[in-house]
Formats: C-alpha cells, structure tokens, sequence
C-alpha cells in the first residue's frame, strides 16, 4: 500500500463551544488532488488551518507522508511540515520580481534550474524580471503556483485559489493549474464551496456539511448516488416528488419506484435532477404509452420557460397536485406558457430518501 501524502485522523475543533469541525477524517493519497466541498462555514477552512499548522485542533492526529506533524503532543511549526500552501489572496512580495518570488525560501544548487523550470511550466517565463504589480490577476495567480510548488512540498492546501479572478479566465487557469499540479505529481488537497470547481478538479470529493464529512467518493459517484437529499441539492436544482412505501414500493402520478429496505408507512422523496424529466413534445396532449425506463406520463402546464443558451428550462405545474416541477431540455425546445404538456422522469436517474 502507498503511504498517504496527508492523513487527518479524528480532528476536532470547537469555538466557543461549538464543533466547527466535527471528527473530521481525510487521506489524500500521492498524485491524487482532493476537494474539500461545501457550503460557507461549514468549516472547510478551519479543517485547512488546522492541517497548515495556523490553527491547533482540540484533538485528532495529522501525518504527513507517513510522518506525525500534530496530535496534542507533537507539534510541527507550519513551515515544518513539508506544506505548500496557496490561499485566496496569494500574496506575492511586492519588492522581489517574479523570478525572486518563486527563488524565495529555495537553497541549493540546482535553485536557479528549479525557477528556471516552474516558471516555463506556468508559462511565465518572459515576466521573470517583472514585478507583481506589472502582472495581471491571472498572470500573479501562476507566479504564486509556481513559488508554492518551488520547495517540492508533500502536499498543497489550496482555499478557494481561483475566487479572485473572474469568470472567462477562471475555467483556463484551473485547467492549467491541474495541468502542473499533476506533472509534479503534488497531492493537494483543495477547499472550494463550487461544486463545479470540485468536479473538474477532483480525484476525489469529501463532502462537508456542519463540521463533518457527509460523503466521499469520485466526482460521478457523488453526483450520481448522493447520499441524501442535502447532497444531490448541492450540485444542482432539483424536484422533490413526495410518497408513500407500501411493500419496498412507493405509487406516485409517474408510476412505481422501488424503495428496497425502507419500511411500509414511511414518507419518502424522490429526487430527479432537472434534466432527467423528459417531456414529451409530440403528442401534445394526448399523453405516451408508459414504459419500464420512464414510467407513467403525467400531464403538466407550462408556466414559464427560459432560453438559457445550451438547454432551456421549463417550470410546469403539475395536474396531480399543483406543485411545481422544473425541467432542463435542449434549447431547440422552448415551449409557450399555458401549453400543457406530458412528462416523464427517467426512473433509474431517481433517489428514494426517506423524508427527516
Ligand atoms: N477564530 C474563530 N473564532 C470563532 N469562530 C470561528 C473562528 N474561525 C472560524 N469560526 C467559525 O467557524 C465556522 C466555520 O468557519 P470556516 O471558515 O472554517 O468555514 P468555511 O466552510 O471555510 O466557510 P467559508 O467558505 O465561508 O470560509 C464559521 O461559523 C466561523 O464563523
């Protein structure tokens, strides 16, 4: 078995009596880059204080590579802990050119080599002589990629490394910043609360909820058997069909859903992301035959439908119920409001929880 670049045991953290991180437990293993994903202040952030050394947790262990950097004991100053960190406002020294930022802190004969090379992997070679002020914001991003990853470190903690820079620069700096993570060969683990940004970076997600990991898995498995109705809302809109279980069976308008193990009597929702409903277009009206993949048709009222560019989406309101059902489709469809309209769910894209 490889021995993990970054394990944290059991680590708990309160503030004024609260458990901000809640025995959290995290391997991040050599190559690999995980996302620490969740929502403001569910303590993602302090869970990464703590690991830099910049915050001490009430108990639990870390290990680096194998080595034992903090319990209650033990406790290795940050810059001992073979650490590389990048954080939302990468501050890169003001007075030392980019050459020298990333130079900074390095010994060694093969110093100037090293710079040499990060600073053509992050393609900042020609601005070596420049100073940070000189650089725009995406341009000081890769300057301080580069000096985080100079002194080889074991494992880099990144919070939120991408808030900083807007919108149309964003996707291409994560992309190459991936790109010259994984040539190192660095395991990181990263903090974000986008769910887009965790899924086009991660190996692996742990997902944080009220100072805990709720779940963790590869980015497909956690989009696609959420452990709960919290984490499949996490990472898109969705619909919630409520119902019933009467022998591992629950009946809605859409027809029959299995819900194995879940005991007769127990209210459940069943959670469809919105671009699994599928209307039918066709036969407006008249409604399609049922089938095993996608159920019962049932009848909807369009009350409003948005181009959105790649797909639109259309919110309906349902005959059975009157609730409202929100469904992505291509964007070659945009249907009136008032034109009722049959849908469908794809019933193997469905969870069954069991209602809190
Ligand atoms: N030094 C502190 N003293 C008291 N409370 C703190 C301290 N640091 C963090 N907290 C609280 O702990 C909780 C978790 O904060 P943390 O910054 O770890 O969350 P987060 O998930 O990183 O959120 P965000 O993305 O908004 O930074 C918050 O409620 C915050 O107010």
């Amino acid at each position: 078995m490889n021995t993990p670049r970054l394990e944290i045991r059991n680590i708990v953290k309160q503030f004024a009596g609260r458990r901000v991180v809640d025995d959290v437990d995290l391997t991040v293993m050599p190559g690999q880059v995980t996302c620490l994903l969740g929502p403001s202040g569910c303590g993602k952030s302090t869970t990464l204080r703590i690991i830099a050394g910049v915050e001490m947790q009430d108990s639990g262990t870390i290990h680096v590579d194998g080595e034992l950097v903090c319990d209650t004991v033990t406790r290795k100053p940050p810059e001992d802990r073979s650490i590389g960190l990048m954080f939302q406002d990468f501050a890169l020294f003001p007075h030392l050119t980019v050459r020298q930022n990333v130079a900074f802190g390095l010994a060694g004969r093969d110093r100037d080599q090293r710079v040499a090379g990060l600073l053509a992997k992050v393609g900042m070679s020609r601005y070596r002589d420049d100073y940070p002020h000189q650089l725009s914001g995406g341009e000081q991003q890769r300057v301080a990629l580069a000096r985080a990853l100079a002194p080889r470190p074991k494992i880099m903690l990144m919070d939120e490394p991408f808030s900083g820079l807007d919108d149309r620069l964003r996707d291409d700096i994560r992309d190459e910043t991936l790109d010259v993570l994984k040539s190192e060969g660095t395991a990181v683990l990263l903090v974000t609360h986008e769910p887009g940004e965790a899924m086009r970076m991660a190996d692996e997600i742990a997902l944080m909820r009220d100072g805990r990991i709720v779940q963790r898995g590869a980015p497909y498995n956690i989009y696609n058997a959420p452990t709960d109705l919290d984490a499949a809302s996490f990472f898109s809109d969705i619909n919630v069909i409520r119902g019933k279980v009467e022998g591992a069976l629950t009946d809605t308008p859409f027809g029959q859903f299995l819900a194995p193990g879940v005991a007769d009597g127990t209210e459940v929702d069943i959670v469809i992301r919105p671009q699994h409903l599928k209307i039918d277009f066709d036969r407006q009206g008249r409604g399609p035959n049922p089938t095993a993949q996608d159920g019962t048709a049932a009848r909807g009222v369009v009350q409003r439908a948005r181009f959105m560019g790649a797909v639109s989406l259309v919110e309906f309101r349902m005959d059975f119920d009157g609730s409202m059902l929100r469904a992505s489709v291509p964007s070659v469809f945009l249907p009136q409001a008032g034109t009722a309209l049959w849908i469908m769910i794809r019933r193997d894209r469905c969870f069954v929880f069991p209602r809190r």
